[in-house]
């Protein structure tokens, strides 16, 4: 019984486990997470741990998280479904690696790419049925604020001696509002939707949003006021 309501349970949680980095390995850190082999399930001292999935070290590959946790939510969206994945951890755990937003040196590996790579190649296969209209916005909040990576508007933070450098929005414009419809629908009023129609245009979306974001954290962040990134796709569809 447990199991089934488990298995109904429109919420799944994946643990990630990172290898120890560079700077963890010259200190001489050790791994203090153990993966129990044969279950989704972590160590932690004395304490044991249970996830839908674990990934990483001993456990499933990084590689298979996709397909097993993300595949069906992709699946999902073109059936009229809503999904959220949502990375929780202490800095330095993997979040942004995980989930794609950091753009190091082009890469583009990470959840928010393969999304949009399977996006592109679902639409592909049913673009002579049905036609797709995209939009995406990326927005990040930090602290109480909460400002528009693709705003064309505002300055690039790059130019971080410019006097306007590292404010939240343009002046003249309001403040993006998180709000929520009659019907219970999330929505970012006043953040930029750009509208995409090709896997090329949403990856620049994505590229220019996570630079402006990381370089805004030069400016903004520090260890006290980390910042949340959320990239949101939108995809409508019409019988054509
Ligand atoms: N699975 C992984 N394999 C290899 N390296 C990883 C992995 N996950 C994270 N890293 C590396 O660990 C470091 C910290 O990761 P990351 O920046 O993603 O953490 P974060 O949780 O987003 O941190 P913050 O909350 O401070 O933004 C980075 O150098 C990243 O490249």
């Amino acid at each position: 019984m447990e199991a089934a309501a488990a298995e109904d349970c429109c919420v799944k949680v994946a643990v990630h486990v990172r290898p120890l980095i560079g700077d963890e390995k010259l200190q001489g850190c050790k791994d203090c997470v153990t993966v129990t082999p044969g279950k989704p399930q972590v160590q932690i001292g004395a304490h044991s741990f249970t996830f839908d999935h674990v990934y990483g070290s001993t456990a499933s590959p990084p590689s298979s998280m996709f397909e097993e946790c993300i595949v069906p939510l992709v699946d999902g969206l073109f059936q009229g479904y809503n999904a959220t994945v949502l990375a929780y951890g202490q800095t330095g755990s993997g979040k942004t690696y995980t989930m794609g937003t950091g753009f190091k040196d082009g890469c583009q590996t990470g959840i928010i790419p393969q999304v949009m790579n399977a996006l592109f190649t679902k639409i592909e296969s049913l673009k002579h049925q049905i036609d797709f209209q995209l939009h995406v916005s990326f927005i990040e909040i930090l602290k109480e604020e909460v400002r528009d990576l693709l705003d064309p508007t505002s300055l690039n933070k790059s130019d971080a001696t410019s006097p306007n450098a590292g404010k939240v929005h343009v002046p003249g414009k309001p403040p993006i509002q998180i709000r929520e419809s009659a019907n219970g629908a999330i929505t970012l009023a006043g953040s930029t939707e750009i509208s995409v129609s090709t896997l090329k245009e949403m990856a620049a979306c994505l590229e220019q949003g996570s630079l402006s974001r990381a370089t805004g954290s030069t400016n903004m962040n520090n260890q006290s006021s980390r910042s949340h990134a959320i990239f949101t796709i939108t995809l409508e569809q019409m019988l054509s």
